[in-house]
């Protein structure tokens, strides 16, 4: 049975017309397709990539599977083409997820003058020209009692870099991100930063190969990190996880290196993570 999925952190959501993602059971993620050349981008993105033998498998995983497009009916919107991808939450009981929006800027010089100005008030306007990144939403697994911790986007979406730097650390603490007097433990941040599987070393990984490959330039795309804090919570491994999402703007990369996206995940990683890490 479709629903609409508790863990979607950023990005549109159902209203005016317009249907919003569903999950299933079975582990799949129904995205609805833009009605203008976003969702055409975005389709022959997964399309293209889904097929193109340049990818390297290790650097495939990084990326939702797509199993292609499908109609679905959807209140008040008639019939609307999603994308099926691969719902990257799925099979994580108590999930904490962070959006991070990666590049010191959103806009790229194919776009209208319209999307480019607001992606530029945008960037002003947040964390991203200072740090090359982003957060643009966020959940956090509580405890049992008080369930999850879901800030409001906007107030995520302008904190400053300072408060930033707190919110990575408040992602890999186990007491509570609300309680202004507590200072966050960081005491995941080694199981879930850190190690030769943790987010750092998935990150490091996926951007060697951004030094290196000039097919795709991933404007305005999110690193979506998840895992599964009860599990971390009970000692057991917690599958912290990094997928890239988020499509709608990729322009060809014409045999040029993708600097915004490399040095947003040079920042992201090896600065802020890093230093959540250690302190
Ligand atoms: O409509 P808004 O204000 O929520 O803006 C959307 C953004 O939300 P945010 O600025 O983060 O609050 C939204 O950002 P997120 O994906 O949520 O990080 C997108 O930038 C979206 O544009 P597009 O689909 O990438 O072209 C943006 O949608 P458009 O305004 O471009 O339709
Ligand atoms: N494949 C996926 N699996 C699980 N959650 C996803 C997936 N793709 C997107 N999401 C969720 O939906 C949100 C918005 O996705 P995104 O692709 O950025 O949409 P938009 O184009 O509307 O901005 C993400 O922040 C994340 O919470």
């Amino acid at each position: 049975m479709l629903k609409v999925p508790d863990h979607q952190v950023a990005g549109h959501q159902a209203g005016h017309g317009h249907p919003g993602p569903l999950i299933d059971d079975s582990g799949r993620f129904y995205k609805p397709l833009q009605d203008d050349d976003r969702g055409a981008i975005e389709a022959a993105f997964y399309t293209s990539f889904s097929s193109n033998t340049r990818v390297p498998d290790h650097i495939r995983r990084f990326f939702p599977v797509f199993y292609g497009t499908k109609l679905l009916a959807s209140d008040g919107s008639g019939q609307w083409p999603h994308l099926v991808l691969e719902d990257v939450v799925s099979g994580l009981s108590h999930p904490s997820v962070m959006d991070v929006k990666i590049g010191s800027r959103t806009w790229y010089p194919e776009a209208s003058e319209d999307y480019i100005q607001r992606c530029f008030m945008k960037d002003r306007k947040t964390s991203s020209l200072d740090l090359g990144f982003r957060i643009s939403g966020l959940q956090l697994y509580e405890s049992e009692e008080s369930g999850l911790w879901k800030p409001d986007r906007k107030l995520v979406q302008h904190l400053s870099a300072d408060e930033v730097r707190v919110v990575l650390k408040k992602f890999v603490s186990s007491n509570s991100p609300i309680d202004p007097n507590l200072n966050p433990d960081c005491s995941f941040a080694s199981s879930v930063y850190g190690g030769s599987s943790g987010i750092l070393a998935q990150l490091l990984e996926l951007k060697s190969w951004f030094e290196d490959q000039t097919i795709y330039h991933l404007n305005s795309c999110s690193v979506l990190m998840v895992y599964d804090k009860k599990k971390e919570l009970k000692g057991e491994s917690s599958d912290a996880k990094v997928k890239l999402i988020d499509f709608a703007h990729v322009t060809e990369g014409n045999g040029i290196i993708d600097h915004n996206f490399v040095g947003g995940t040079l920042l992201f990683d090896k600065v802020h993570l890093r230093y959540s890490y250690q302190s």
